[in-house]
């Protein structure tokens, strides 16, 4: 059976991609044919091929088999900004069927699944949609990334519990320096520790150079999965 993660984040911008990434990395690692998917993005450049999103190239990127792009990314939306203007704006009404086949496309040829979602967990996904609905749909468990800066521990333990009460389960959180300049980032993590309902799988430090082609190995190696895995 196919496993499947949902990664969320405390706000958009928090480095879920950059998470994602290094969650496929390390489900690779383990000799697992790990896939991943950006349901719906907004922020799109025009190509030879279409529109394509930058967090839909870096997923496919770090994927073992290599998806389709519009399987990978159904609704690839041209303006950068809340799913459902973007949607709006392109005459476009996101729906669930769509996401669910292009998900069991990708779910046929993989072992485990990371689902980016579209800025936190309350940004609707498209008119009417919510992104709980396609992770109960796919039986998806949350991932919860944390964002290092001032502010995350509400951000993180609201998101928790808006999970929960959506009727997801989140697995567990991972924490990312975004700030290299946050002040105490280790008491920050004990209270996080503390204050959050699931392990944390890891903290990826703020990376060394964007665009890194090391950058996915090596914060892979950050992180533990024995909390999604065992
Ligand atoms: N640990 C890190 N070290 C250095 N830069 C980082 C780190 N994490 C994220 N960034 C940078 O911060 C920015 C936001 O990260 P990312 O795109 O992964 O966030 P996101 O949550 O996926 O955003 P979105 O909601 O747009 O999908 C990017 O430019 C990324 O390269
Ligand atoms: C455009 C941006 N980079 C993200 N992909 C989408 C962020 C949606 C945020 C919605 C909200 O205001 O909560
Ligand atoms: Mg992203």
């Amino acid at each position: 059976m196919t496993r499947a993660w949902f990664v969320t984040g405390t706000d958009t911008g928090v480095g879920k991609t950059v998470a994602s990434v290094a969650l496929l990395h390390a489900l690779r690692s383990r000799g697992l044919r790990a896939v991943g998917m950006k349901p719906v993005a907004s922020g799109c450049e025009w190509t030879d091929g279409g529109w394509r999103n930058e967090d839909a190239l870096a997923l496919i990127a770090a994927s073992d088999p290599a998806p389709a792009y519009h399987d990978a990314n159904p609704y690839a939306l041209e303006h950068a900004t809340a799913p459902q203007l973007a949607a709006r704006d392109a005459g476009v009404a996101v729906a669930l069927p769509v996401l669910q086949s292009a998900y069991a496309r990708l779910a046929s040829t993989a072992q485990a699944m990371v689902v980016e979602g579209a800025g936190g967990w309350l940004a609707p996904m498209g008119d009417g949609l919510d992104q709980s609905e396609f992770a109960r749909a796919i039986g998806a468990d949350v991932v919860l990334v944390v964002g290092l800066r001032l502010g995350c521990l509400s951000h993180a333990r609201l998101s928790a519990r808006a999970i929960e009460a959506d009727g997801c389960r989140l697995a567990g959180w991972i924490g990312n320096t975004v700030d290299p300049d946050f002040d105490r980032p280790d008491d920050y993590l004990g209270l996080l520790r503390g204050a959050l309902p699931a392990p944390c799988l890891g903290l990826l430090p703020h990376l060394p150079r964007k665009g890194s082609p090391a950058g996915g190995a090596w914060a892979a190696a950050r992180l533990d999965l024995a909390a999604l895995l065992d």
